[in-house]
């Protein structure tokens, strides 16, 4: 079945939420994943059904990244905030470059994450 992560920061959860309700029937059909506030954040604006993992400060990232590097996952769409420093900067770096390293799929902004939603469906 077809596996994809869900991530954003606090100022793209909005934009996330959003693209999630407008994909809402074809993402109901994979096995979803998410940082933690995304994650629940997702399920109660989105009919979608979330596996949460850590907050992204708290290691979510990297438990995201650990199943990219098991080959678990399909892809990530990820929305980052490009204009305020993370905490946690050095797990997302390496959330990023493990996805390089075993070719996955991320997609860091909403245009590209039409794209990868649309690769998926075929
Ligand atoms: O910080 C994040 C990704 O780097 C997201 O974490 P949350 O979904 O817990 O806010």
């Amino acid at each position: 079945m077809t596996r994809v992560a869900l991530i954003a920061h606090d100022e793209k959860k909005s934009d996330l939420i959003e693209f999630a309700q407008n994909h809402e029937d074809q993402l109901q059909e994979y096995e979803l994943i998410a940082t933690g506030t995304t994650g629940k954040r997702l399920m109660e604006e989105a009919d979608l059904e979330i596996e949460r993992k850590q907050s992204g400060p708290l290691g979510g990232d990297l438990m995201i990244g650990s199943e990219v590097a098991e080959g678990r996952l399909d892809g990530i769409i990820f929305l980052r905030d490009p204009l305020r420093a993370q905490p946690h900067e050095p797990d997302i770096s390496a959330l990023l470059r493990i996805c390089d390293v075993h070719d996955t799929a991320i997609a860091t902004n909403v245009t590209s994450a039409e794209f990868l939603i649309e690769g998926l469906a075929e």
